[in-house]
């Protein structure tokens, strides 16, 4: 039930965050008729039309459906700080992204497996994917997708024709064309998968909330901030919300499904984090967990930008003849998520598993689409998928309206400046192909154009940013050190878990809504396992 202030304000579970996570969870905790769930969002409603338009995306940015963060400064990038969007609304992260439905390799979750244990490794994970999935393409005999899950999948419906020269132009180069992206291997080229239904977006509250917001055990309470966590003793009883009704009480558990700045900042304004750090922020220690806030990964990029000598793209799509195929047909150029394509590529042949994806848009992605382009072009978007820098969510200040502070720690180690150069010299590679090199009419800054690797190096400096993948916060491991354990319970408190980007010990190889969706999954299986 969708409410602005709540009666009852006992519950069994208290989420906090309507995310990528948190509609999961509120959706499955909710199944049991005698469970009573309340779902916290600090954001409104997720009623705004561009939500729906996936072109529109960027529309969304730097508005009241945005947390709009900024980053601390960072040295590697010559001094600038990062614009850091995140979702801040119903379906979170989910409701303003790219759609893009990519699991990632099978490396990241045996990964995931040494540090938590074999249930995370992939053989045993993979299900959570097929359970929140419904495939709507092409399903080979042996498809990887599940196809009656809540999440619709769907191939992109109207993709550019600038996309197909892309995948000619990885096939010229010796790329393997992927038939399905989200195998156990994704190394090769494929179109992307995209969270939508018949052209629409598909975000976590439309797939996971909305069937379940009737149930009369399920409260949603949106524009309502949570700003600290009741205890007794180590036992978490409760939140405190701001905008809301007051004091919620849990009987079972909270759950933290804030996001990988949320959760973290959370649990630091309520005392759990790292000592000495909460001490000289003159915050009471209630559980010491140094590690809270730390490991924060993120996929940098670095946007190869070229003109386009002909009016094919997406540049101008916004007219009203579009709106209306949009409107009518969900088709036409509006359907496009941008990032049509993409390539897993290794930067060493030795390596196990790809480590740089080329992401395709038929569109100049210039400074996050903040200024709509008025010259045609196209964009390779070149990604350090595992980066070893890595950075800090700290606290910015104990009231509960300031803002964390976020240093990604971006090229902090020489290595990730090196594999970018490297990717971008394979994004070169792709555009001098004849498949794409008709398409194309010189660089469009600030991409300078082929230059030698200290100019380049320079270039990724002065402008890469943020692909908006922020992961590692709240690690979850098997060591006394990690901050929740294997079945996500923060450790040293009671009745209280985090659920969301932030418990992944590595940043996989791919995106990181699917992997969000899939251990969400997985955690609503082991509360409801704990409650037995
Ligand atoms: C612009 C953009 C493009 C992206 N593109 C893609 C893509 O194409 N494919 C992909 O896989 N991933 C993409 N991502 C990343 C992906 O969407 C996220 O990794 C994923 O949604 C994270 O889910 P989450 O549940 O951890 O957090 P979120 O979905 O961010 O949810 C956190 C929620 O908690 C709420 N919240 C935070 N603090 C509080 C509080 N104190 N009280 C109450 N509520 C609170 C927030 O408002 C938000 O709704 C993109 C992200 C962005 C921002």
């Amino acid at each position: 039930m969708l409410r602005t202030a709540g009666t009852t304000r006992t519950y069994d579970y208290i989420v906090v965050g309507a995310g990528s996570a948190g509609c999961v969870l509120a959706a499955r905790l909710s199944e049991d008729p005698g469970v009573r769930v309340a779902l916290v969002e600090s954001g409104p409603r997720d009623r705004k039309p561009e939500i729906r338009i996936p072109a529109a995306f960027p529309k969304l940015f730097k508005t009241a459906y945005d947390w709009d963060f900024t980053t601390a400064k960072q040295e590697a990038l010559g001094g600038r700080e990062l614009y850091w969007p995140r979702g801040h609304t119903l379906g979170g992260s989910s409701s303003l992204n790219a759609m893009m439905w990519v699991r990632g390799h099978r490396a990241d979750y045996d990964a995931w497996g040494e540090a938590a244990g074999p249930e995370w490794a992939y053989d045993a994970f993979v299900r959570y994917f097929r359970r929140a999935e419904r495939w709507t393409g092409p399903t080979p005999r042996d498809s990887v997708y599940g196809t009656d899950g809540p999440l619709w999948i769907s191939p992109l419906r109207d993709p550019s024709p600038l996309t197909f020269a892309f995948l000619a132009a990885c096939h010229d180069r010796g790329i393997t064309g992927l038939r399905e992206l989200n195998g156990p291997d994704h190394s090769g080229y494929a179109t992307t998968p995209v969270n939508q239904r018949k052209g629409r977006r598909w975000s976590a509250a439309d797939g996971y909330l909305k069937p379940a917001a009737r149930r009369p055990n399920l409260d949603i309470l949106t524009q309502t901030r949570v700003c600290g966590l009741e205890f007794e003793g180590k036992r978490v009883t409760g939140v405190v919300t701001q905008g809301g009704p007051g004091t919620l009480t849990a009987r079972r558990e909270v759950v933290l499904s804030a996001g990988a700045i949320g959760s973290p900042h959370l649990l630091m304004l309520s005392g759990i984090g790292d000592p000495e750090r909460l001490r000289e922020a003159g915050v009471e220690v209630k559980v010491a967990s140094p590690d809270v806030g730390r490991h924060l990964q993120d996929h940098l990029a670095y946007a190869v930008t070229v003109r386009c000598p002909r009016p094919v793209t997406l540049t101008g799509a916004d007219t009203l003849p579009n709106l209306g195929r949009f409107l009518l047909r969900g088709r036409g150029p509006l359907t496009s998520n941008l990032g049509e394509a993409v390539a897993f590529v290794r930067t060493r042949p030795d390596l196990v598993a790809p480590d740089i994806e080329l992401v395709f848009a038929p569109a100049p992605f210039v400074g996050h689409g903040l200024t709509p382009p008025t010259e045609h072009g196209l964009t390779i978007g070149v990604v350090l998928l595992q980066p070893v820098g890595e950075g800090r969510i700290d606290l910015g200040g104990t009231a509960v309206t300031t803002l964390p502070r976020i240093d990604p720690g971006y090229l902090t180690a020489e290595e990730d400046l090196r594999r970018l150069v490297v990717g971008v010299r394979r994004a070169e590679q792709l555009l001098a192909t004849p498949a794409l090199a008709e398409h194309t009419a010189g660089p469009l800054a600030p991409y300078p154009g082929v230059v030698d690797d200290e100019a380049l190096a320079a270039a990724v400096r002065g402008s890469a940013e943020t692909l908006y993948h922020p992961v590692g916060t709240c690690r979850m491991g098997s060591d006394e050190g990690s901050v929740t354990d294997p079945r996500l319970r923060v450790r040293g408190a009671e009745g209280l878990r985090v659920v969301d980007a932030s418990v992944m010990p590595r940043i996989t190889r791919g995106h990181t809504h699917a992997p969000t969706v899939a251990l969400a999954e997985k955690a609503a299986e082991l509360i409801l396992e704990d409650a037995r």
